[in-house]
């Protein structure tokens, strides 16, 4: 009697790889990858965060257990912001007993209750608000500090459960790759925020090495066509803090000019918009920008850097402008804005971002995108 034949190894490799083909092949009709990229700190995660809650869209916010897991970052976020203060105030600033005494209670490396009271005690001292109005923008502190400093006392408290806003707020930077699948309609949205130290923008190009590569093996065996490629969209944030905009320029200039993203859709987030608002009194722009002459106005100094943005798309690639606000809870001056497209910019949200995209991707008005059509 012939012994049984032993399996051939080729033949299971070749079905494995066959499996994995047609996984792919279907995937790549409906699924919508939209990578986030961007300089650090510019608000990927802030986005990421905001599709979350979108995820539970019925809930309509995170977790309870969710939103526990953040007091430690933003207790950290808080004392951070202290630091940062202190450290402004150095620089001649009134109330030098006070910072002595806050110096020395920060000794412990916790939020202690003694720490949280100097803290308020300090930052609502009317001389030291007037300090820092009277020292801008030398004296503007990062992104969410002035909030940290403001509910120091909510936030130290014993049994502190961060709410939602605190949570959009927090600062907790990350170097590794999260990928977030969310569906809507019949298009399945994978979110993938690469992470935003500077070695990991390496990893963005990496990324769509990848996909380049193996799409288009796919399309030369015939197993898909032009247009049915998963499509990928690079959403590239930009913080609109004048101090930043020189990086931001050339990340987006080197990005977006790369032959990867050529039939990519890039949709260009200016991002921080509310902050940037706060600070144009504070801090013109004819600072950084000598050719801007168009005054405090907030939406003229958006334009204007987009214009800026847009003369580096050399590529003339599709580039859709997005302003957005990508917390739901407003703010209270909003209410005081008056200006229609202010008034657009300011309440734009990452939900009606995506639902505009979505939308133009249903109608079809958007160019297939995604590397394998190079
Ligand atoms: N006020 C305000 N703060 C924002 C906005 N977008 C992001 N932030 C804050 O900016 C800080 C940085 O945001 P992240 O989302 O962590 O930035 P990131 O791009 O993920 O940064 P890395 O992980 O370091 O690459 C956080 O404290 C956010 O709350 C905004 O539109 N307005
Ligand atoms: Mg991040």
């Amino acid at each position: 009697m012939a012994a049984p034949q032993a399996p051939d190894p080729d033949h299971a490799r070749s079905r494995e790889i066959d499996r994995q083909l047609a996984q792919a092949f279907a995937a790549a009709q409906t699924e919508c990858t939209i990578l986030l990229a961007g300089t650090q700190g510019a608000g990927k995660s802030t986005i990421m965060k905001q599709a979350c809650t979108m995820k539970i869209i019925h809930h309509g916010s995170f977790t309870d257990e969710e939103l526990a897991e953040y007091q430690q970052d933003i207790r950290s976020n808080a004392i951070d912001a202290a630091r940062e203060m202190l450290r402004a105030l150095e620089h001649g600033g009134p109330a030098e007993d006070r910072r002595q005494k806050l110096i020395e209670v920060f000794a412990a490396e916790t939020l202690s209750d003694a720490m949280a009271k100097a803290i308020h005690e300090l930052w609502t001292d009317s001389d030291v608000v007037d300090w820092f109005l009277r020292h801008a923008p030398e004296t503007i502190l990062t992104d969410n500090a002035s909030y940290f400093l403001e509910h120091i006392l909510r936030i130290a408290a014993p049994g502190y459960v961060p709410t939602q806003d605190d949570v959009l707020r927090a600062r907790v930077s990350n170097a590794q790759t999260t990928e977030m699948t969310f569906a809507m309609t019949r298009y399945t949205f994978k979110v993938v925020d690469i992470g935003g130290q500077p070695t990991e923008s390496r990893k963005w190009l990496h990324y769509f090495e990848r996909r380049y590569y193996h799409a288009h093996f796919l399309r030369s065996i015939g197993r898909l066509q032009e247009g049915q490629i998963a499509k990928t969209h690079l959403f590239l944030l930009v913080e609109l803090a004048q101090d930043r905009l020189r990086e931001s320029r050339a990340s987006f200039e080197s990005l977006i000019n790369s032959r990867y993203f050529r039939r990519t859709t890039i949709v260009l987030f200016l991002n921080k918009f509310d902050l940037f608002r706060d600070h144009l009194n504070k801090a013109p722009m004819d600072q950084h920008f000598p050719d801007y002459t168009a005054g405090p106005d907030s939406v003229k100094a958006v334009k204007y850097i987009l214009w800026r943005f847009m003369q580096l798309n050399h590529a003339k690639l599709a580039i859709y402008p997005q302003y957005v606000k990508p917390f739901s809870i407003s703010f209270a001056h909003d209410r005081s804005i008056t200006n229609a497209i202010e008034m657009d910019i300011g309440n734009n949200s990452v939900r009606s971002v995506l639902n505009t995209i979505k939308e133009t991707i249903l109608r079809g008005a958007l160019r297939d995108s995604g590397v394998a059509l190079l």
